[in-house]
């Protein structure tokens, strides 16, 4: 099997998946701990890692700010950070990793110099306009692409002491961004929300632990306003979790199939809001009518996919931000899983609603599913591929942003696949 191929077709083994696949370190605290290391002075050895493309991109944009990040296995980075980066000599490139693009963008006002962040295509098409907004509220020269990456900044030292307000309707990871670039301010800086509440809070409290984990101190002052002092950040060892976003797609192919895969780590022990997605999908397939997937965002296509099998319709509600993700994700899930059998899925405003269809499981249903370069998309459709012959994922090698071993994964549980030239 090549994930460079230009589709892989899954043939649905017809038969429950069992064995042992751990998913690969979290994403989300990968990257938000590659950036405390390279900010602390010292050395931080980084285990349980993700090496993907959006890790890989966030080690080299620290690198080219004067960071030594080391990487002794396919696990581990080893950080050695001086207390400051320093200006590159070229533009940040970020590819489409929304958190390296916003968690750099906050950080790199501390730079002595001008610093261009900047993204593939589709990273150009996602807003970054109110965290530029917060930052330029701050007296930091910084300017976008109306509302979109190439972010421009001349740098002029940390954050001076002071209170910055942030809408995070389009993005947690704003709030995030400021939160850890605020630990190096020359005093105490307060995030305080603005605008309605914010999905996926829990990213926010994963940003909170690893600040506290590089010796942060951050306080949750009320529901919307943290108070973060500038204590600087101090080199430390730290083991990454296992990918709760990741681990939906195992435990989607153990429903599906009436498999036992085993992760190697229960349900109860990941700190990620994806890790929530487990109790509904346990109830899989009686999965609720409505479905609020506000606070576990990325296990929405997961979820969307396990519904067209469910044996009630769901509607899928709180999802309006994941039009700005990826893809549109709540178009191309509608779009493709209608492309299976017509009106399997629909938007109704910012909603996905998702009819079910017990019957497709054990059809044969000959599908090309476009991916949008969204690694969630083809993970998640190619669950349907496990229980209906003939689903292709094209374009399967996008997997590479957060799980590139995702198709072994799979065939270790005994899925094979025909690839498409
Ligand atoms: O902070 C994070 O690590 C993330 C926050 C979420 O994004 P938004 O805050 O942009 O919704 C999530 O979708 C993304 O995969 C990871
Ligand atoms: C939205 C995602 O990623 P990011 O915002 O980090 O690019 C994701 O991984 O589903």
């Amino acid at each position: 099997m090549d994930a460079r191929a230009n589709g892989l077709t899954i043939k649905a083994p017809g038969r429950p998946l069992t064995g042992r696949v751990t998913p690969p370190g979290s994403k989300s605290i990968t990257n938000r701990v590659l950036l405390l290391a390279a900010l602390a002075r010292g050395t931080s050895r980084l285990t349980g890692a993700l090496k993907s493309d959006d890790t890989k991109l966030m080690a080299a944009a620290l690198r080219a700010m004067g960071v030594t990040v080391e990487e002794p296995d396919d696990t581990s980075f080893v950080v050695t950070g001086t207390g400051r980066l320093q200006a590159p000599a070229v533009p940040l490139f970020l590819g489409n990793a929304g958190t390296a693009t916003r968690f750099l963008t906050a950080a790199v006002t501390m730079v002595d110099g001008t610093v261009v962040v900047d993204g593939d295509a589709h990273m150009r098409k996602r807003p970054i306009g109110p965290l530029v907004q917060a930052l330029r509220s701050l007296g930091i020269d910084i300017t976008d692409t109306g509302g979109y990456p190439p972010v421009t900044v001349r740098g002029h030292g940390p954050f001076a002491p002071g209170r910055v307000g942030i809408d995070g309707g389009l993005s947690s990871q704003y709030i995030s961004a400021l939160l850890m670039a605020a630990a190096c301010g020359t005093g105490p800086v307060e995030v305080a929300l603005t605008g309605k509440e914010i999905g996926a809070r829990g990213y926010v409290d994963l940003t909170v632990a690893a600040m506290r984990a590089f010796g942060a101190e951050v306080e949750q002052v009320d529901e919307a306003t943290w108070r973060v002092q500038p204590t600087g950040y101090r080199a430390a060892d730290h083991v990454i979790e296992p990918d709760a976003s990741a681990a939906t797609y195992l435990w989607g192919a153990e429903v599906l199939t009436g498999g036992a895969i085993d992760l190697g780590v229960p349900a109860a022990a990941f700190t990620q809001p994806d890790a929530k997605a487990q109790a509904l999908i346990a109830q899989f397939p009686h999965l609720p009518a409505v479905i609020d997937g506000s606070q576990m965002q990325d296990a929405v296509p997961t979820l969307a996919v396990l519904a067209a099998f469910n044996q009630n319709p769901v509607r899928f509600t709180g999802i309006a931000n994941l039009r700005v993700k990826e893809c549109d994700r709540v178009a191309a899930l509608a779009t493709e899983l209608s492309r299976i059998r017509p009106g399997l899925g629909r938007e109704e405003g910012d909603d996905l609603i998702v009819a079910s269809d017990p019957t497709l499981a054990g059809q044969v249903l000959p599908t090309r599913i476009e991916t949008y370069a969204d690694h969630r998309i083809a993970m998640s459709f190619a669950l349907a591929g496990l229980k209906i012959g003939g689903i292709t994922i094209l374009d399967p090698g996008c997997v590479a942003k957060t799980y590139p071993a995702y198709w072994d994964a799979l065939a270790s549980l005994g899925v094979t696949y025909d690839e498409v030239a």
